[in-house]
């Protein structure tokens, strides 16, 4: 009998069987010199704690999959849940095509080295191992170590680019990473017409068009001391097991939190949401809703599919097309069918991009993605003095001391700061794995600017909590919110999360939902803030010895003010009013007005772009804020009509001089607030969310 050759394709973050370079390839090709083909997914042992595939009294030889400086699990219940199913419906979607899907445990190396030991003297040996690039620093050691055991054991090893990103890297123009531009907006305007540039995707294999797998008795069974789980219901649960109790005092859910993101994993759930999306007039409306807070379709939900490569960017872009030129009959009835580029799925484009841009600083910038002081300072000169839990590396005079700030950083994880915002964001995660991108701005800003904590605190605790984990998009996004990453403006963006829930979370409904604690507060300033409210009021909710109340980890101080109409138009040009004003009267820039962290800096960028030097702006700013505070200003109430304006005070001792003062945290909102005593109150026209329909939203906010 001749000897078969056979190619392992070893599966990572290209979970799907459509638009897949190395199937596509497989199929469209006759030389490939492989008679048997066999797909594996390892669930990776330094990033998916595996102790519960542990035979009965055994150990296992690889060290717990911890953090390196919060020592919290690096995946927990939700991503290893979107995990598991995501692996199973690979495995089904591969076994309808006539191919299949071998789970292992692991580490990839060990897998394939196993893989080629056991089956050396089978009728089809390994003569090859593909696989496709990631370029995060784990993933990379990963492909070398693969490449280097390919190469000691005389076997094919072949590395292939993975095409899920929104341009290839083969037509955005950059000869190596280091040709990136230190800033998103010099990139993207080197990239447009966005429309115009993502390629085709790659069409689905046909049924039994890849080559066969090796007969079942030829696979060798797991390595010891490990099991390979036998349907979803096992691989759930015994991911489960060590993560039981990983939090010492986890947030209670309250009984009318709904979940923003109740989507399973899996390339057929993607699609299940991605035409969903079309269809229910979502991407078309994305621009105004994108900022919301509550329910399932203010944004798409895409973000877990993309980041285990169940769907690419390419391929939503191409149901983009479809909805904007009308060539899909199944999205007839979908609001903008038809006609053309619209404003939302122009936004969409554009967050793809950003997606695409922070994948590319992960190339570039290599480890710097995690290092404290980020892709900033690369000279060596940093020296900000960031708090830390860790009492060897503090700093001797760090006040509050290690141990403070460990006790801070578990009342930031279970959502007792005190801020109504940021706590409200928090226990959504706990309870979901998702929360906004609205929410997560203010939630790293919280911690690494009002804080000044460590931020690789909260980026593992998102790497930890989140379902869309994605390296690139998580460090590189917490890296720009604490000012060491590609913000140009650095430390001087500083989010306030009372000014923010005021804005985004208009009615409180999103605080309130999630701080069940608070929902028999009136005022909307005091849900946001509770330590704010009347001792009476405390009384009768049954407040008074909440720690939020008696320790609130910090203290803003929150004014209202009565404005004149001018100052609140002047505001709205400031915000990029899409009407007005000389700041971003551009219609190209319009996109970017007041819509999440990336467009803002968008919107700070392009500033420039229309000629408006920083002196001028500054100057201007400065009189804006001289009039706002010069105005009458008391504390309390809102009762009728009323534009606000806030500032914001250094709080407790240790924290000093706030940064935000003054740094483009000051605002106004015109309207009326209903009458004491009825919650909930701002009604009317909003400035800069235009029209936000939360009443479209299923499960969203009543
Ligand atoms: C501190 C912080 C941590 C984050 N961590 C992650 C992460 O681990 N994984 C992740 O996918 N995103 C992360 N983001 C970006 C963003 O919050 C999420 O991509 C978005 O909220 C996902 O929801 P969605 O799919 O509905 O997004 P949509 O608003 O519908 O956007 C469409 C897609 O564009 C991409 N996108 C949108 N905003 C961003 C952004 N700011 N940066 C990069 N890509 C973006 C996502 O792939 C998203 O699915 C983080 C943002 C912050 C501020």
């Amino acid at each position: 009998m001749s000897r078969g050759r056979l190619l392992v394709y070893l599966l990572r973050r290209d979970l799907r069987v459509s638009d897949n370079p190395v199937l596509h390839h497989l199929v469209t090709t006759s030389d490939h010199g492989f008679t048997h083909l066999l797909p594996v997914y390892v669930f990776p042992a330094n990033q998916v704690e595996v102790s519960g595939f542990l035979k009965d009294g055994e150990q296992s030889p690889y060290p717990p999959a911890r953090s390196q400086v919060g020592k919290f699990w690096r995946c927990g219940p939700h991503r290893a849940k979107f995990t598991a199913e995501t692996v199973w419906d690979m495995k089904k979607n591969l076994e309808d095509l006539g191919s299949g899907l071998l789970i292992r445990i692991g580490t990839a190396k060990d897998v394939v080295n196993h893989l080629v030991q056991e089956m050396k003297e089978t009728v089809t040996s390994v003569g090859g191992v593909w696989m496709t690039e990631e370029p995060s620093w784990e993933e990379a050691q990963e492909q070398e170590s693969i490449s280097l055991l390919c190469s000691e054991k005389e076997i094919e090893f072949k590395l292939w680019k993975d095409e899920k990103y929104f341009i290839d890297d083969r037509d955005n123009g950059l000869e190596s990473p280091e040709g990136l531009p230190d800033v998103f907006t010099t990139y993207r305007k080197s990239q447009e017409p966005l429309r115009e540039k993502p390629r085709k995707v790659l069409s689905k294999p046909g049924e039994s068009s890849l080559p066969a797998m090796p007969q079942n008795g030829f696979i060798p069974a797991q390595a010891h001391p490990f099991v390979s789980p036998s349907s979803l219901e096992d691989l759930q649960k015994r991911l489960a097991k060590p993560l039981q109790n990983m939090m010492c005092n986890p947030p209670h859910r309250p009984e009318n939190a709904t979940d923003g993101h109740p989507f399973s994993g899996g390339e057929t759930s993607a699609w299940e949401r991605l035409r969903h999306s079309a269809k229910s007039g979502a991407l078309t409306s994305y621009k105004e809703t994108r900022n919301g807070l509550v329910g399932t379709d203010y944004s798409t939900k895409l973000s877990g599919y993309l980041a285990l490569g169940c769907l690419t960017a390419r391929q939503i872009h191409e149901e983009l097309l479809k909805l904007e030129d009308g060539t899909d009959e199944q999205y007839k009835d979908a609001v903008g069918y038809g006609e053309g580029e619209n404003d939302g799925t122009k936004g969409i484009r554009f967050e793809l991009l950003w997606r695409d841009y922070m994948r590319l600083c992960t190339a570039k910038f290599g480890r710097k993605l995690f290092r404290l002081s980020g892709f900033r300072q690369q000279d060596g000169s940093y020296n900000k003095k960031w708090k830390t839990a860790t009492e060897k590396i503090a700093d001797p005079e760090q006040d509050p001391p290690p141990s403070q700030i460990s006790k801070i950083l578990e009342r930031f994880q279970n959502g007792t700061t005190g801020m109504g915002l940021v706590d409200a964001s928090q226990r959504e995660l706990y309870h979901t794995g998702y929360t906004s991108n609205r929410a997560r701005q203010n939630v790293a800003s919280f911690l690494s600017k009002h804080l000044q904590i460590d931020w690789r605190y909260g980026a593992e605790w998102y790497e930890m909590m989140l379902t869309d984990y994605d390296v690139s998009s998580n460090w590189a996004n917490w890296q720009y919110v604490a000012g060491v990453g590609n913000d140009p403006r650095g430390d001087a963006r500083t989010f306030n999360p009372i000014k923010q829930a005021f804005d985004y979370d208009i009615e409180g409904t999103f605080v309130r939902m999630w701080m069940a604690e608070l929902q028999g507060l009136d005022k909307l300033e005091n849900v946001f803030q509770v330590c704010t409210t009347e001792a009476a009021e405390l009384e009768s909710c049954g407040l008074s010895e909440n720690i939020m109340v008696t320790d609130p980890v910090k203290k803003i101080e929150f004014y209202v003010d009565r404005k004149p109409r001018a100052t609140r138009r002047v505001y709205n040009k400031r915000r990029g009013h899409p009407r007005g004003g000389r700041w971003l009267g551009n219609s190209k820039n319009q996109y970017h007005s007041g819509s999440g962290m990336s467009s803002e800096a968008a919107a700070n960028e392009s500033t420039s772009t229309l000629g408006v030097d920083a002196e001028t702006r500054d100057r201007d700013r400065k009189a804006r804020e001289a009039q706002q505070f010069h105005d009458t200003t008391w504390r309390g109430n809102y009762t009728g009509g009323l534009p606000m304006n806030m500032h914001v005070h250094g709080g407790r001792g240790w924290q000093g001089g706030d940064q935000s003062r003054g740094r483009g945290n000051v605002g106004h909102f015109s309207g009326s607030w209903r009458p004491h005593g009825q919650r909930g109150g701002f009604r009317g026209r909003y400035p800069f969310i235009p029209q936000m329909p939360y009443a479209q939203f299923p499960g969203g906010a009543q």
